[in-house]
């Protein structure tokens, strides 16, 4: 039986994420005998292979060996004849990779294995959470036991998202001792880890942010570094809020006149662009389904930015905002690269404001560890001082 590389197109296209980093050499049409498998090197780089082959592909010890490796610092269940990218956070709760098919089941969780874990384990008494905006798979396999509470990868929850997660969980734990609540995204990290630690809080089994945050993190991952997107983290204190001071959220309308930049990005050669855009999470009916949409509010002229202090934009318009709001800075050169972005929500800086009794307009501040992207990617300051902040100056009223 040979593996034919390179000759299945529908394959290719869905081989995009880790697996093309893995894979990413020039395809061949040759046929390779099934011995080849075992071969590091030419397992890793063979890059598409038909889908009867990916399934078999899924068993072998090599493909135990690409999962270790697209899993990273995530801690894996190892044990009774299982090697999944699955953790349990609590004994009710599990976080996991997503349950993937095909080529991509031989990188990350196969969902026959998940199937065969489920059953194994906790037969009739599970339920999968799937919080993938970008796809699914097929429900029936694990008995349409799945509920979905879909947003973007590397962002936060809609606010109102949270709280019917939570309670979806609450509910399915209660209705039996033996139920168990299993949560994925892809990696099963991030996105999940917001959401879990939403649910701890939730619960009452953790009162504070940071302490659920520090749980998750070291049940998932071996580095304890669980949820890292700054955004992420925002909207689990968000929550925490919530819990805490038994808050009933309401999107509250606030306006952007001005940015600043302090100090302006310092890009090579001293000098370049900048240009920004603000956008709304909104929530839509489709098929008498509630789902986000993403809705751009503002997109900013360029801004050529020169060494200052302080590099203040003046909005053209006043701009109205409510909700979770989304901005996003790029440096404008050929082509558009985003440099930083953060998500906030109306509501929490409305109650900032109260509770610190500021009546007048309010300048937020972000320190460049919480805005997304750039407290990972500029590590080294080279573009962003270690000091730098992002202060949007908000209208209240
Ligand atoms: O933090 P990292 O670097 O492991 O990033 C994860 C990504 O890995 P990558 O950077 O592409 O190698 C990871 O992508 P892959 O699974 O590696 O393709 C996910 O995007 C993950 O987010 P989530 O858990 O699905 O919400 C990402 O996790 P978060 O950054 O969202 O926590």
């Amino acid at each position: 039986m040979g593996i034919c590389l390179g000759c299945c197109r529908k394959s290719k296209a869905r081989f995009r994420d880790k697996g093309s980093k893995l894979c990413s050499t020039k395809h061949s049409t040759v046929s390779y005998s099934e011995e080849i498998i075992t071969n590091p090197d030419i397992c890793l780089t063979a890059g598409i292979v038909s889908d009867n082959t990916s399934n078999k592909l899924h068993k072998g010890s090599m493909s135990n060996m690409i999962k270790g490796f697209v899993s990273k610092r995530r801690n894996r269940y190892k044990g009774d004849g299982f090697n999944l990218d699955l953790t349990y956070i609590t004994d009710h709760i599990i976080a996991m990779g997503f349950p993937a098919s095909s080529i991509e089941g031989v990188y990350r969780n196969n969902i026959d294995d998940v199937v065969r874990f489920l059953e194994t384990k906790h037969k009739n008494h599970y339920k999968i959470y799937n919080l993938c905006s970008e796809r699914s798979y097929d429900t029936t396999k694990f008995h349409n036991r799945v509920e979905i509470f879909p947003f973007d990868d590397h962002n936060p929850p809609k606010i109102e998202l949270i709280k019917p997660f939570c309670m979806n969980v609450q509910e399915w734990l209660k209705s039996h001792k033996d139920n168990v609540a299993v949560v994925h995204c892809k990696a099963g990290k991030g996105r999940t880890g917001t959401m879990i630690c939403c649910y701890l809080l939730h619960s009452g089994d953790f009162s504070n942010a940071e302490e659920a945050l520090n749980y998750y993190g070291n049940k998932r991952t071996q580095d304890r570094k669980g949820v890292t997107i700054p955004s992420q983290l925002r909207y689990v204190h968000y929550y925490a809020q919530i819990m805490q001071e038994h808050l009933t959220y309401k999107p509250e309308i606030l306006y952007i006149q001005k940015i600043k930049l302090e100090p302006p990005p310092y890009f090579a050669g001293g000098q370049g662009s900048v240009c920004f855009a603000i956008s709304q999470q909104n929530l839509k009916e489709t098929d008498g389904k509630c789902c986000q949409q993403c809705v751009k509010l503002h997109k900013s002229e360029t801004y050529e930015v020169k060494r200052c202090n302080v590099f203040t934009i003046e909005l053209s318009v006043c701009t109205p905002i409510s909700g979770d709001v989304k901005v996003e800075f790029y440096n404008k050169k050929l082509t558009k690269e985003k440099q930083f972005q953060f998500w906030v929500n109306t509501f929490f800086i409305v109650k900032e404001c109260q509770d610190s009794k500021n009546t007048g307009d309010l300048e937020l501040v972000l320190r460049k560890p919480e805005l997304d992207i750039v407290n990972k990617k500029d590590k080294q300051n080279k573009v962003f001082a270690e000091d730098f902040k992002v202060r949007p100056l908000i209208y209240l009223y």
